[in-house]
């Protein structure tokens, strides 16, 4: 086995290229994230922080002029074999919405050469090789294409919340069959996703991403050492974390107090930027209220 680590970015910056004329904003800037082989990172973040982002700077989808390395190599020049990305847009490609039967597309994406794999990952996932990709529902969809995502043997492995349809006992029964991969195989699993309970024992390390940035250490060892629990987190969240009677996992309650100081930094950002918060309830616009006073049908 090969000792470099799976993963290796440090201080990287991405921006999306310029749009309609106006400069590029930045999406992600000093981020960090080294994770050694067999580890599985949790990215945990607001929507629009920037996960997805990352997680297709490191399977190679996106250039960047920072450094980011994945087993070894620089992604983008060079991608190695065995980095396998599953991201949400899979399911919107209309052939994957055709009048095609179950088996005959998993073995038009090589699921013949991997039939050990493939048998184990239909029965994970409860999928019936018969079914027709146009007749399914979407989270029946979602298990063909994990199915067809993982019977590869992957190295690297990058989630961008593709388990968010999937019925709680086979994204159960998907996470145990993760952790078996990574701990016989060491395989590494980025997972990006926004639902915490009942994986709490899952992760071996978090990441937090805040407006586009890793707040350090990222990543950081999970479950928490007292001494991280301590220096990360005020003492209402211990407190939390520690009560049987808790609203959901000590996750759920990291991932939330993470969230909402997101969400402060992100209104004080835009008090700084605009004298005002920008989203949610405004002042009224007179001119187009006016407007649709007068024409408004809906009544
Ligand atoms: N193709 C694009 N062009 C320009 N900006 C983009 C593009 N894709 C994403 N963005 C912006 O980059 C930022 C990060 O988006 P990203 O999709 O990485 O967030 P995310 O953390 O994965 O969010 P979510 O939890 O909603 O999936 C957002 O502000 C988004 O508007």
């Amino acid at each position: 086995m090969s000792d470099t680590n799976a993963v290796d970015v440090v201080d990287l910056d991405f921006s999306y290229a310029k749009l309609h004329g106006l400069d590029p904003v930045p999406v992600l800037e000093g981020v960090n994230l080294t994770l050694a082989r067999g580890s599985r990172c949790l990215i945990i973040g607001a929507n629009g922080a920037g996960k997805s982002t990352l997680l297709q700077i490191l399977a190679g989808k996106r250039l960047t002029r920072s450094s980011a390395k994945v087993l070894g190599a620089e992604v983008f020049f060079n991608t190695p074999k065995g980095v396998t990305y599953l991201g949400t847009e899979w399911a919107t490609n209309p052939v994957v919405r055709s009048d095609l039967e179950v088996s005959h597309f998993l073995d038009s994406v090589g699921g013949y050469r991997y039939k050990e794999r493939r048998d184990k990952l239909l029965d994970i996932l409860d999928v019936d090789l018969s079914w027709h990709m146009h007749q399914v529902s979407d989270g029946e969809r979602r298990r063909v294409q994990i199915v067809s995502g993982l019977m590869a043997p992957w190295d690297l492995l990058l989630l961008d919340e593709v388990t968010v349809d999937l019925d709680v006992l086979v994204r159960s029964r998907l996470l145990d069959w993760l952790r078996e991969e990574t701990e016989t195989r060491q395989a590494t699993i980025v997972y990006a996703t926004h639902i915490f309970d009942g994986i709490d024992s899952w992760p071996t390390h978090l990441s937090h991403i805040q407006l586009g940035s890793t707040l350090p250490p990222s990543p950081l060892a999970w479950p928490l050492s007292p001494a991280d629990a301590e220096s990360l987190l005020p003492e209402s969240v211990r407190v939390r974390m520690d009560d049987p009677n808790r609203r959901g996992s000590k996750l759920l309650e990291v991932a939330l107090h993470w969230l909402v100081e997101d969400r402060k930094k992100r209104v004080e950002k835009e008090i700084a930027d605009l004298g005002r918060e920008k989203r949610g309830a405004q002042e009224a616009n007179i001119s187009s209220e006016a407007f649709y006073r007068k024409y408004d049908y809906s009544h």
